[in-house]
């Protein structure tokens, strides 16, 4: 039956099923301006929300008064954290267990704090009574340095200052969150400490910022004649959000309507619950009104979820051949004024003990410490699930250097160490179990795509003419191979303060053979449109031009956990698939009745169920649905609609190996890209177009965080990068060439073997970007520079090493 017939090969292509490029369904309404996003609604009365922020990062709140804004024409409410402390809601739970001021309530922690919430009839108003609010501050000493934070007699967070243990365990000091471990710590020693070679390296990602296109916003509308709320904004996790708002508000769960809208980029950004939304939903049933509140974007950089900010110090071990025998990881995590990191519960530094990375080491330990200082509060994956660009990070740089030290080649010393094919399912000394993977067949197809060893002589001869003066630019080359982890749940291990990380699809077949199909989750710009739909054509037999795919509105949509550490395809994606079993299962029986046969005589066959050996007898799947509405079939009853929870057996791992080549120019400090390759494995792909456009964009957001992107401070507390003349966003103009391939590795746990592929490109591209700066100026002694590499640093490695005469 499995013949490419002409005609089979033509039913195939009409499907545009999964492995097609199917072009963006969603891109002619955002190419043309009609989207819908947060600020394009519009509603009867709707009043405007702004915030008082703290120019301080740290001070007392002596007094606010706010009478000169209440005089202003326009100005409806001042909300501080007085208005709000009688209904409980001054403060407000995290999503790491900790609380956060929803206004500053006696003392603000950093600059840019929310301390008072302006309602007025327009946007402008708005914005003009924020400056009449007149607020006094006594400053506090600045602690911005984590460090120092664990070492100094100041208290930044008072109110828990007495409280010897937190969430996730003891507390040892009073800025201190946390400490967590994994791994066999003793083991780990003795191995390091008896070992013939060992490296060891402070190695730190910097903190920087998502900053999606479009910042955060909801419009919060309170209808008190039916005791609805609804509330439209920015998530990524819509549910999570309703379910949030029920429990802080006491309004019943099905009086609460979250719908997020399209999306202008998510990046994490959008996961966790700010106080914009808090206040305007307050500001909504005080008035009766609707209440918008959109920030800008100096607010976006300042006060909402940053990312990174792990100061991971390092030990390697391995024997004198190169063979890896441990590794150590002491990780100081800086989270800012509250520790509201975005992980599953059980896991307060994300997925962070991926940090084995794709080398089979056979003992490992890791700890990581939580320190709060005066910064922005967030802790967000930033494209790299959770805390999963960190490791990779860290991973990469470890083996650079271990090579170093080793005298070897950094790309052969990776190779003799990957987990081997035959090792799969495998299972880390840091307690994952690894699906698939088949990392020597990708790193060699990449070695062989950029002549590796070719680059590698050109790279001499460049070295050799820079000797000799002829030329003031070095070639680096920057080698990357990762292993992500992305599809949490499971839901035994996998929770959002005890939400169960599981998904969802629920499909609706329509009677003329036209279908929907709704999800847990909500595309920020990813396409779930158009490739949800690819998976269904290829499940049920309907073309995916046929289907159209709902996320985002609780009202409609199946309960979900949302979009974020690329979960979609590994888990609703998998809900998406076994739905359309379901769907297919009934049509079967359906089939075999139409057919008047028994349902074992029928088969599935792309579009159709036909008779087994008899080809020409067949029921298309439009007739099927059709008999499925408005025929009698006994002991069937009518209608076509099937809906599948999942809850994934593990998670999905995908690889994948990068490859910078990069020219710096020791005067300038300018590093030019010359070359970037990305080989990436994510299993089935459902879409190599959307794949291709997904690694188009973490490579790029890479480029901007290993090269000059970052969230900075002075000592003072001041967020020195908050406007987009600071903060590094990569246009066309500074954006590499990329070169994209793949390898295909299917989870042989996922119903389709699909595994998610958005943040792989950032988890492998920072490292190559940086590697490849190391790369070039390795000959003359540098072993590590902290990112970004930005031209006055790279400027500054080279002087410091002499490189100026
Ligand atoms: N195998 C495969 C996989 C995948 N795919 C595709 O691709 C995409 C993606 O997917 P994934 O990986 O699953 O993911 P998701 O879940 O969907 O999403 C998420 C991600 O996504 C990415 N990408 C993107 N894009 C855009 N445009 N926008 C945005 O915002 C964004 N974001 C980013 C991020 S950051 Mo986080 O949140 O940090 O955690 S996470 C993230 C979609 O469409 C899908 O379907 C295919 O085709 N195939
Ligand atoms: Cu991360």
């Amino acid at each position: 039956m499995n013949d490419l017939t002409p005609d089979r090969e033509d039913r195939v292509a009409k499907l545009k099923g999964m492995g097609c490029s199917r072009k963006r369904v969603e891109d002619a309404r955002f190419t043309q301006g009609k989207g819908n996003y947060v600020d394009d609604i519009k509603m009867p009365g709707m009043l405007h929300g702004d915030f008082v922020r703290s120019p301080y990062a740290h001070a007392r709140v002596v007094s606010i008064d706010a009478s000169a804004a209440l005089a202003l024409d326009g100005v409806v409410a001042v909300l501080t954290a007085k208005d709000l402390e009688p209904i409980g809601l001054h403060w407000m739970p995290t999503l790491a267990g900790d609380k956060q001021m929803v206004l500053a309530d006696g003392k603000v922690l950093f600059q840019g704090q929310e301390v008072a919430y302006v309602v007025a009839r327009d946007r402008y108003v708005a914005a003009d009574a924020v400056e009449l609010v007149e607020v006094e501050y006594e400053e506090l000493e600045v602690i911005v340095d984590p460090f120092k934070a664990l070492q100094s007699d100041v208290v930044l967070r008072e109110d828990i200052a007495g409280e010897t243990s937190g969430a996730h365990g003891e507390r040892r000091h009073p800025n201190h969150i946390f400490l967590w471990e994994e791994g066999d710590k003793t083991a780990t020693e003795q191995v390091i400490d008896s070992a013939d070679v060992v490296a060891e390296e402070m190695i730190y990602y910097h903190r920087t910022h998502p900053c999606p296109l479009e910042t955060c916003g909801c419009v919060a509308s309170m209808d008190k004649v039916n005791g609805k709320l609804t509330l439209y904004g920015t998530f990524q996790a819509p549910h999570v959000v309703r379910t949030v708002a029920s429990l802080l508000s006491g309004i019943e769960e099905h009086n609460i309507r979250v719908v997020s809208p399209d999306i202008g980029g998510g990046f994490g950004n959008k996961v966790g619950v700010y106080p914009g939304y808090v206040c305007s939903i307050v500001a909504s049933i005080v008035t009766g009104k609707p209440v918008k509140w959109v920030e800008d974007r100096m607010e976006n950089l300042m006060a909402t979820a940053f990312a990174r900010d792990y100061w991971m110090k390092g030990r390697i071990s391995a024997t004198k051949h190169g063979k890896i025998t441990a590794l150590e990881a002491k990780v100081t995590a800086d989270h800012g004024a509250f520790d509201a990191c975005a992980d599953p519960t059980k896991f307060p530094a994300g997925f962070f003990h991926i940090c084995t990375g794709s080398y089979d080491i056979p003992v490992a330990y890791v700890g990581v410490d939580g320190v709060y200082t005066n910064k922005a509060p967030g802790g967000v994956a930033y494209r790299c699930s959770f805390r999963v660009t960190e490791a990779a990070y860290f991973i990469e740089r470890m083996i650079e250097v271990l090579a170093i030290e080793l005298g070897m080649d950094a790309a052969e010393l990776r190779r003799i160490n990957f987990i081997r094919e035959d090792q799969f399912p495998y299972q880390s000394a840091l307690g994952w179990e690894y699906d698939s993977g088949d990392y020597h067949t990708a790193w060699d197809k990449a070695l062989a795509a950029v002549d590796y060893n070719g680059l590698r002589r050109k790279q001499a001869t460049q070295l050799e003419a820079f000797k000799r003066g002829e030329t003031r630019k070095l070639m680096g080359i920057g080698l990357s191979f990762f292993t992500e982890i992305v599809g949490a749940g499971p839901v035994k291990n996998c929770d959002i303060l005890g939400m169960g990380m599981f998904d969802s699809c629920e499909i609706r077949i329509h009677p003329t053979g036209s279908a929907i199909a709704r999800l847990g989750t909500i595309s920020q710009g990813q396409g779930h449109a158009t490739t949800f739909a690819q998976i269904l054509a290829s499940e049920i037999g309907i073309p995916a031009d046929s289907i159209t795919i709902e996320e985002g509105d609780t009202d409609t949509a199946p309960y979900g956990l949302g979009t974020y550490g690329s979960r979609s395809t590994p888990v609703a994606g998998a809900a998406t698939a076994l739905a359309g079993r379901k769907i297919r299962a009934k049509a079967q029986m359906i089939a075999a009745y139409l057919l008047e046969v028994h349902d074992n005589d029928v088969e599935f066959d792309v579009d159709r169920f036909v008779v087994k050996g008899a080809p020409e007898r067949f029921k298309t799947m439009t007739e099927i649905a059709y008999a499925a509405y408005h025929q009698a079939i006994p002991g069937v009853e009518p209608g076509l609609k099937a809906v599948s929870y999942y809850d994934p057996p593990n998670m999905t791992y995908p690889f994948g190996a990068y490859i910078c080549v990069m020219d710096v120019d020791v005067d300038t400090g300018e590093a030019h890209v010359r070359q970037v390759y990305a080989l990436d494995d994510c299993g089935t792909r459902i879409n190599p177009m959307v794949i291709e456009g997904q690694v188009h964009g973490g490579l790029t957001e890479a480029y901007a965080i290993a090269m000059a992107q970052e969230i900075a401070y002075d000592d003072l507390g001041n967020c020195k990068t908050a406007t987009l003349m600071d903060f590094f966003w990569p246009t066309a103009w500074e954006t590499p060439h990329y070169t994209t391939d793949h390898t295909e590795t299917p989870s042989p746990h996922h119903p389709i073997g699909a595994k998610g592929v958005g943040e792989s490109p950032n988890v492998g591209g920072v490292p190559a970007f940086s590697n490849a700066v190391h790369d070039a100026l390795r000959p003359f002694g540098l072993r590590q520079l902290h990112m970004p590499h930005d031209h006055w640093r790279i400027w500054k490695a080279a002087n410091d090493l002499g490189l100026h005469g």
